[in-house]
């Protein structure tokens, strides 16, 4: 009965015992178009998929925690101009956590643990016409690296602010470059009250030390790994 239907939607009832193996084909073909169109609508909906994927990974926002440290009126909140910054064409997002610090703090009140912890990075802020923010800088930078012992790599930036106002400066450039390379830590002079130009830098050189940090921690987790493993394998044949 069903061959018929096929014989009759074939229209090969004339063809006698040869109609069977042009059925045969028949069925064969419309088995392969029937494949065809399930590979063609899987390969469509693979690629529907990767291209969701794709998208979602362009949208997905590398997220940062930046700790902005300094004395109070060194001009913090003037160096935040944006929390949204493209970076390598994808845009990244940060949070922001703007901590004044007293003229005169003690080693443990000028950063807390919590903050220490909750942080990716740092930018430390001092005013380059104000000596005691500059001696508040090396108090944070001492007690930061005291307490990432463990993470010697996480960024710390250091900002001499207010650069417009030469005439008024105390901290020479030299000074705060040597603390800057002396501390393993980057060194930007801006004046952010001037042009957020210096501030967006600052936070771009800021995120990219947080991105090769994180990969170099991640690789170092991996070379342990394999180190692992080779001593497993070794320890193992010693014993044998
Ligand atoms: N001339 C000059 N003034 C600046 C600059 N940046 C900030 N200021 C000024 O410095 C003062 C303090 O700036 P803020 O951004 O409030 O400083 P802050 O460090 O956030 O101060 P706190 O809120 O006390 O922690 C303001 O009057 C700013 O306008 C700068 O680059 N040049």
């Amino acid at each position: 009965m069903y061959l018929k239907e096929i014989f009759a939607e074939l229209q090969v009832e004339d063809f006698g015992w040869a109609g069977i193996p042009l059925c045969l084909v028949w069925l064969q073909s419309s088995q392969f178009f029937l494949l065809l169109c399930l590979s063609t609508g899987l390969q469509m909906v693979v690629q529907q998929l990767t291209r969701m994927t794709d998208s979602s990974h362009q949208q997905h926002k590398a997220e940062a925690n930046i700790l902005v440290l300094g004395a109070e009126n060194v001009g913090k909140s003037e160096s935040i101009y944006t929390h949204n910054i493209s970076l390598d064409g994808r845009d990244t997002s940060f949070s922001i956590w703007d901590s004044v610090c007293p003229q005169k703090p003690s080693l443990q009140s000028c950063v807390s643990e919590e903050q220490l912890r909750w942080a990716d990075g740092f930018i430390l802020v001092y005013s380059l016409c104000d000596r005691d923010s500059f001696s508040v800088v090396r108090q944070q930078l001492q007690r930061i690296r005291q307490l990432k012992k463990r993470h010697s790599s996480t960024p710390i930036i250091i900002v001499g602010n207010k650069r417009d106002l030469q005439h008024r400066r105390q901290i020479s450039s030299e000074e705060g470059r040597l603390l800057a390379i002396t501390s393993d830590c980057d060194f930007f002079e801006i004046s952010a009250a001037e042009t957020y130009h210096g501030s967006l830098v600052v936070f771009h050189q800021l995120l990219e030390r947080v991105r090769a940090s994180r990969s170099l921690s991640k690789k170092n987790v991996g070379i342990k790994g394999i180190v692992r493993s080779m001593s497993a394998v070794f320890g193992r044949r010693r014993t044998e």
